[in-house]
């Protein structure tokens, strides 16, 4: 007989987050909360901020990509204390634990802090303080990327990544990895290559968001430009057979975010992600959930979509989980710790 593949079994894989943006945790009721902690006014213009349930309305209305980011960056205002990053990270851990999350790679945006007066310093004490409690109590391991904003001129990127507190963390190890995150129409890839470049002879890992919103070309511009390790979205690859090919033959991973895709208007339903097609041309990708705050689910709730959408078998299930686990940037131990669990949900 064969195997349900309900919530329970989905839950029980072992799972590798990849695509997470922190600041993307931050609950309408955390707002509310470090809002009237920190004395921080929200604006008054906007019938939404009125209360928790309000602006929860609103976030199941986003209508694109920068809809949703004016909330976003909105939201971060609140942020002041290193200890409201922590509170905001060990959020997430906990739901993202309780989800089967064993390791996650997140974001985060310093840009959108520094801007604001908070130093890099203060949120970094702040994610790493929350991470490391991940790993003491819940067994999770994580590592931090640090993406630049594509909407603020390459140069302003530059002298952030730059910067002494910056350059520090990457030295410490503290951070290991970039990201380009914001607005993606019009900025594509190849406008930070300088970025790339000196991130990649620093040693640190590279990745993009390419081909939520924008199209299949930044993709290869962001292969070919930037020399990323990984492509964040990438669904409008599946509009390209030539280049899906090329990147199926390299393993380059994507790391896909359903419930966000169909939140944004990227595609209407989670039927029309190209998760069958990816699979069916062997591309590399890991299922995630981007902002899961704002919307409406954190990893669990985004594998059960995909179930619910494509009525996978278990054996294309344990080839995404693979891939998530074989694509991380965490060390080979750790990769093999999580593959026997793998094996073991799978046979069972
Ligand atoms: N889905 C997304 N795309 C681009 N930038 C983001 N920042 C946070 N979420 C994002
Ligand atoms: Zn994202």
């Amino acid at each position: 007989m064969s195997k349900t593949i309900d919530r329970e079994f989905l839950k029980a894989l072992p799972k590798c987050e990849h695509h997470m943006h922190l600041e993307g945790a931050l609950s309408p009721a955390l707002l509310f909360q470090l809002a009237a902690q920190n004395n921080i006014t929200l604006p008054q213009d906007d019938e939404c901020y009125a209360n928790a349930e309000t602006l929860s309305t609103r976030y199941k209305g986003f209508t694109s990509l920068d809809d949703f980011l004016g909330y976003y960056y909105m939201g971060m205002s609140v942020l002041i204390q290193s200890s409201d990053f922590e509170a905001l990270a060990w959020d997430y851990f906990q739901h993202a634990s309780a989800d089967g999350v064993q390791h996650a790679e997140v974001f985060f945006d310093p840009q959108a802090h520094m801007s604001r007066g908070v130093s890099y310093k203060t949120v970094l004490s702040g994610f790493t303080a929350a991470s490391e409690r991940a790993e003491t109590e819940l067994g999770m391991t994580s590592m931090l990327t640090t993406c630049f904003l594509r909407h603020l001129p390459p140069k302003d990127c530059l002298d952030v990544f730059e910067s002494d507190d910056v350059q520090a963390s990457y030295e410490a190890g503290a951070v290991k990895a970039i990201g380009l995150d914001s607005s993606e129409l019009p900025f594509p890839p190849d406008m930070f290559r300088d970025l790339y470049a000196r991130a990649k002879a620093q040693g640190l890992r590279l990745t993009a968001h390419a081909g939520e919103e924008g199209p299949s070309s930044y993709i290869s511009t962001a292969l070919d430009t930037l020399h990323v390790d990984r492509i964040d979205h990438g669904i409008r690859l599946a509009e390209d057979p030539e280049l899906m090919a090329k990147i199926a033959a390299r393993g380059t991973l994507l790391t896909v975010c359903p419930l966000s895709n169909v939140v944004l208007r990227c595609v209407d339903r989670v039927e029309q992600v190209p998760i069958r097609k990816f699979l069916d041309a062997g591309v590399k990708f890991s299922i995630n959930s981007d902002d899961p705050a704002y919307f409406g689910g954190y990893i669990l709730d985004n594998y059960v979509a995909v179930q619910h959408a494509f009525a996978l078998s278990v054996g294309d299930w344990e080839t995404i989980c693979k891939a998530a686990i074989e694509g991380s940037w965490c060390g080979e131990e750790r990769k093999k710790e999580m593959l026997a669990v793998l094996d073991k949900v799978v046979k069972q």
